[in-house]
C-alpha cells in the first residue's frame, strides 16, 4: 500500500534536487556567501527526512511591463520561451517542486503584470511574500529606475525583513556595452535595495535553473530556521549572525 501511494507522486526531476547550497551571482550583491547549508538545518533535515510535511514558501516576480517576467518563470517552470509579447492580466502562479537536503520543497511563484491598469489587482498578492524578486530590462534602464518602487510597493504589504530580495536584470542574450554599464548602476541599486543581483535570459535559459535554485535555497533554509526556534526551547547562535532556538534539556 505504501509504495502504491508512493507512485502517485511523480519523482522530482533531477535538476530540482539541491544538496549543496548554490552559488551567488556576484560577490558584488549578493545575500549570503557560505558555501553549505547551517549544520543545525542539515541536522534537522537529516532527522525528519520523510516524515515532514510538505514545505512552501510564496515568491512576488514584480516590475515593468515587458520587462520579461513572463518568460522568466516560463523559462523556469516550462522550459519554453514564446518571442510574442502576451501581457499578464493580473496575476498568475506556477508551482515548482523541489528537494532540498532530503526534504520535498515547492516555490509558489506569483506573476504579476507590470502594466499600470492591472497593479490594484497584482498588489493585493504581495502579501505574505517569503521572496520579492524585483525584475528590469537590460536593454532599457528605466525599468531599472522604475525597480525601486516596485519594491516599495512589494514591502509595504509585508513585515519588515521578512522577505528575501532579488534583482534580476533580464534579456542577457540582447546584452552590448550599454548593458554592460546599466549592469553596473543595477548592482549599486541592488546594495541600496539589500538585494541579491542576477543576470539572466529567458531566450538561451542563461542563468535561469542557477537563480531559481539559489532563490529556493535561502527560501528554504530560512523557513528551516523559523521552523527550528518556533518548535524549540532556548536560543543558540549559529552560523554568522543567524539566531536559532535548539531543545531546551532541563
Ligand atoms: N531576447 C529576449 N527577449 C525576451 C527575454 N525575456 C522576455 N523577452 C521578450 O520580451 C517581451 C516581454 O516579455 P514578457 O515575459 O511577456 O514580459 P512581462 O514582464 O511578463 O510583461 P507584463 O506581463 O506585461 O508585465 C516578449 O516579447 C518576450 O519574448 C529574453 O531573455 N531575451
Ligand atoms: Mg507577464
Amino acid at each position: 500500500m505504501k509504495s502504491s501511494l508512493k507512485h502517485m507522486v511523480p519523482p522530482v526531476s533531477r535538476d530540482r534536487i539541491i544538496s549543496q547550497f548554490p552559488k551567488w551571482y556576484t560577490p558584488e550583491a549578493c545575500l549570503q556567501f557560505k558555501e553549505h547549508f547551517h549544520a543545525q538545518v542539515r541536522t534537522a533535515c537529516q532527522q525528519s527526512a520523510g516524515t515532514v510535511g510538505l514545505k512552501i514558501s510564496k515568491v512576488v516576480v514584480v516590475g515593468d511591463l515587458y520587462v520579461g517576467k513572463t518568460s522568466l518563470i516560463n523559462r523556469f517552470c516550462k522550459d519554453n520561451f514564446n518571442r510574442d509579447y502576451k501581457a499578464t492580466i493580473g496575476v498568475d502562479f506556477e508551482i515548482e517542486r523541489f528537494e532540498i537536503v532530503g526534504i520535498p520543497y515547492n516555490l509558489q511563484i506569483w506573476d504579476t503584470a507590470g502594466q499600470e491598469k492591472f497593479k490594484c489587482i497584482a498588489s493585493a498578492y504581495y502579501r505574505g511574500a517569503e521572496v520579492i524578486i524585483t525584475v528590469f530590462d537590460l536593454t532599457d534602464i528605466q525599468t531599472l529606475d522604475h525597480t525601486k518602487q516596485w519594491l516599495e510597493d512589494a514591502l509595504r504589504e509585508n513585515e519588515p525583513d521578512s522577505s528575501f530580495i532579488f534583482l534580476v536584470g533580464t534579456k542577457k542574450d540582447l546584452s552590448d556595452a550599454v548593458c554592460e554599464r546599466t549592469e553596473i548602476d543595477a548592482i549599486r541599486f541592488a546594495n541600496e535595495m539589500q538585494a541579491e543581483y542576477w543576470s539572466v535570459s529567458a531566450k538561451t535559459g542563461e542563468n535561469v535553473n542557477e537563480f531559481f535554485s539559489r532563490v529556493a535555497a535561502l527560501a528554504f533554509e530560512q523557513s528551516m530556521i523559523k521552523e527550528l526556534e518556533k518548535t524549540m526551547g532556548h536560543m543558540a547562535q549559529i552560523g554568522t549572525g543567524n539566531l536559532i532556538i535548539t531543545r531546551g534539556c532541563c
